[in-house]
């Protein structure tokens, strides 16, 4: 298991308004997928925008574990020199997959078809985290998962596993609207003779359907009454490529909220990824009141991105429909802080998913919330938040951290409540920030002092 680290507490206290420009780094699951599609490609795959946070570096470690190449270049651009797919070699230690449930899940169905065992490890709130959902349909697929040495379950990490060679193919409705699983399906289907299908009743982020087919995979998706149905043939062959990755609109969305909490903001982030798939933040929030304006929408790397720029708004609580959730999963923990400053009631739904990220991501921020003077009732499966109508919050005082529980987004989150309060906000532990977005802070700092 990961070690843990020296905890980094830190008070966030109110700053000036948030204006200029601040770009922030790539998005999370595009580098994930880039290094990992990259390695299982023929050729080198060149990848610019790449994330550097602890999480991808995690995946990184894992596919140069597994054969591959992963260097980066002197201009900070990523070489990934790919072993092809079925083409990956035993790892020679376990793998430590630090916090990151993307890397662990994605892995997991990247291993299940090749001839390999290896042993998955992480740090404490990863080793909490559901692998039943992939186990169970790799294992389907002829996947074995056992007990890592010193492990009690086979549904947690640390675990071994032992991929199938030849793996069968399966058709898998999701239980659970999940791109991990998903992805963890198609690309087990990658080293599989035959037709692997996967059933999704809810869409989610689809970024593995749009890579995956860029680097050549034959993928089709159809809609079939109202599902959509992903089908990968197997044993395909990957072209490498030149990723260009957009920014990250999950770490966007920490300076979206605050630019409209802060008084007097006017902020521009530039780059910000707008997957349908991902951007359902910006509406709700748009809903809410705010005033978030696109400016220069393009294509980047296959995803349409644009500048934001937010200003400054009175916001007011709504109910969010709980169809727009897994578009804004990730998002969540910031749009509380939001709501918890908006004019009357916001009422969130259907968010039992929240309970098994890093943290129990409900309980950690109605806590986290209520420790900082906002009113929340917590609910089996979301928050209903009455906002305080842009008065800030009183904060916390220094001998009561708010508890960020290994919780990257909590940690942010709970940075932008500090912004918004009287007193500050005190957090427990900023060294999880590093996992996702390792410039926030620099970036806060930028923005806040830029006029
Ligand atoms: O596929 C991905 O890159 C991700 C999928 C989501 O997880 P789930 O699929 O478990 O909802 C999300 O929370 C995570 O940050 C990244
Ligand atoms: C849930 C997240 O990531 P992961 O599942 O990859 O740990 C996240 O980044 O909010």
């Amino acid at each position: 298991m990961s070690q843990p680290e020296t905890p980094s507490p830190r008070r966030f206290s109110v700053a000036g308004p948030l204006t200029g420009r601040v770009r922030v780094p790539g998005d999370k699951s595009i580098s994930h997928r880039s290094i990992m599609f990259g390695a299982l490609a023929v050729g080198r795959t060149t990848v610019t925008g790449l994330l550097e946070g602890e999480d991808v570096m995690a995946t990184a470690a894992a596919m140069r574990a597994m054969g591959a190449g992963v260097e980066r270049t002197r201009d900070g651009a990523w070489n990934i020199d790919g072993v092809g797919v079925g083409g990956l070699l035993q790892p020679q230690a376990a793998l430590d997959m630090g916090n990151s449930g993307t890397s662990t899940r994605l892995l997991m169905g990247v291993i299940a078809s090749h001839g390999i065992t290896a042993t998955l490890t992480g740090d404490a709130s990863l080793s909490k985290r559901p692998m039943g959902r992939v186990t169970e349909p790799l294992s389907q697929m002829g996947a074995d998962f056992t007990c890592a040495p010193g492990a009690n379950n086979s549904q947690t990490l640390p675990l071994t596993m032992r991929g199938a060679h030849p793996a069968v193919p399966i058709e898998y409705r999701l239980p659970v609207a999940s791109a991990q699983v998903k992805s963890a399906v198609l690309l087990a289907g990658l080293n599989t003779p035959g037709i692997t299908t996967v059933i999704e009743p809810v869409p989610t982020r689809d970024h593995t359907e749009r890579m995956l087919t860029g680097f050549g995979a034959q993928l089709t998706v159809e809609e079939i009454d109202g599902d959509r149905v992903i089908r990968i043939h197997g044993e395909a062959n990957l072209r490498a490529q030149q990723i260009v990755v957009p920014g990250d609109p999950s770490s966007a969305a920490f300076f979206v909220v605050a630019a409209l909490l802060v008084e007097g903001s006017d902020l521009v982030i530039e780059n910000v990824g707008l997957n349908p798939t991902r951007a359902a933040l910006f509406d709700v929030l748009r809903q809410m009141g705010g005033s978030i304006e696109e400016l220069d929408r393009r294509e980047v790397g296959g995803e349409p991105v644009a500048d934001l720029r937010v200003r400054h708004s009175a916001l007011t609580g709504i109910d969010v429909d709980p169809a727009v959730a897994p578009a804004m999963i990730d998002e969540f923990p910031v749009l509380f802080v939001a709501a918890s400053l908006a004019k009357g009631r916001t009422v969130t739904s259907g968010l039992d998913e929240l309970r098994v990220k890093e943290s129990d991501r409900l309980a950690a921020m109605a806590a986290a919330l209520t420790l900082a003077g906002a009113r929340i009732e917590e609910r089996e499966d979301g928050l209903v938040i009455d906002g305080t109508g842009g008065t800030p919050l009183t904060g916390t005082t220094t001998d009561e951290a708010v508890v960020t529980h290994l919780d990257h987004r909590i940690a942010m989150s709970m940075a932008i409540a500090g912004l918004a309060s009287t007193g500050g906000v005190e957090v427990d532990d900023t060294a999880p920030i590093r996992t996702s977005f390792p410039t926030f802070e620099v970036l806060l700092a930028q923005a806040a002092s830029a006029q």
